[in-house]
């Protein structure tokens, strides 16, 4: 079975030109016995916003963090701007991973507890050896970007807000400018106003930066406000794996 859930573009032409962008291209991912993915294509091209749908439990959630350079396929590549991107995390060099950020639904599961929020937005930099006083006036910067006052940037997680925490987590994902944000329902815990106002922040980096952006999210309504187009991810693959024993 073959799920290609959309059309690559971001491979070279017959003419050898590259279309700008992040994709995935025949994407496959296991989890011990269990095919989640299963040659899985998506493109996201500069300036887009691209809605990714689909039931629990489909893969949304394993494809972005494929995407994002945090999980090694088990069959597939990701490229950027039609280049192969190879290894995943810290193998990745800073100049390439550093382009593409991603935004959890739980900003708690993804913050240091021992972090006060300044030194969570900055850790990004510090890992490329960012100067101490370039990298604080970045996260000052960052820190208003996303509506931070100065007097939060001292507490750690479990004294700020999850609309908080998950500003400062935003803030942490633009850090380096990257050239595409993953949203996996980044704000779904969030209220109607945190809500909007991340919302705002994202697509306001979108315009001036031309970034790529992949939603993920199960609102129709906010599929509907802020994607350009939707792919759908079909339902999981269950009984796939039952053959091969
Ligand atoms: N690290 C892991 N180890 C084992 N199984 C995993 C792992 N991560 C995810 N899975 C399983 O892979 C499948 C797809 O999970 P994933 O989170 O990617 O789906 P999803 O479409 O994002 O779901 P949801 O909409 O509920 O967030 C699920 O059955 C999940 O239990």
């Amino acid at each position: 079975m073959t799920s290609t859930v959309d059309d690559p573009t971001g491979t070279a032409g017959p003419g050898g030109v590259a279309s700008p962008g992040l994709a995935a291209h025949q994407v496959t991912v296991r989890y011990g016995r269990h095919r989640v993915l299963d040659r899985v294509d998506l493109h996201v091209a500069p300036g887009e916003t691209v809605g990714l749908r689909g039931p629990s439990g489909s893969g949304k959630s394993t494809l972005a963090r494929v995407l994002a350079l945090l999980h090694a396929p088990d069959g597939g590549r990701v490229t950027l701007d039609g280049r192969p991107v190879g290894g995943v995390r810290y193998r990745v060099p800073a100049a390439v991973r550093t382009r593409v950020a991603i935004l959890f639904q739980s900003p708690r599961a993804a913050s240091d507890p021992r972090l006060s929020l300044a030194d969570l937005i900055a850790a990004p930099l510090r890992a490329v050896g960012t100067p101490t006083a370039q990298a604080t006036a970045r996260t000052a910067e960052l820190a208003d970007l996303v509506g931070l006052t100065p007097d939060l940037l001292t507490r750690r997680p479990h004294a700020v807000s999850d609309g908080q925490l998950q500003r400062a987590c935003l803030a942490r994902a633009l850090a380096h400018r990257p050239d595409h944000l993953l949203c996996d329902e980044a704000t779904a815990m969030l209220d109607a106003s945190t809500q909007a106002h991340v919302a705002a922040v994202v697509t306001d980096y979108q315009r001036r930066h031309s970034a790529g952006v992949l939603l993920i999210t199960h609102d129709p309504a906010l599929l509907a406000r802020w994607a350009t187009r939707v792919v759908d991810l079909p339902g999981p693959p269950a009984a796939l794996d039952h053959r091969a024993k």
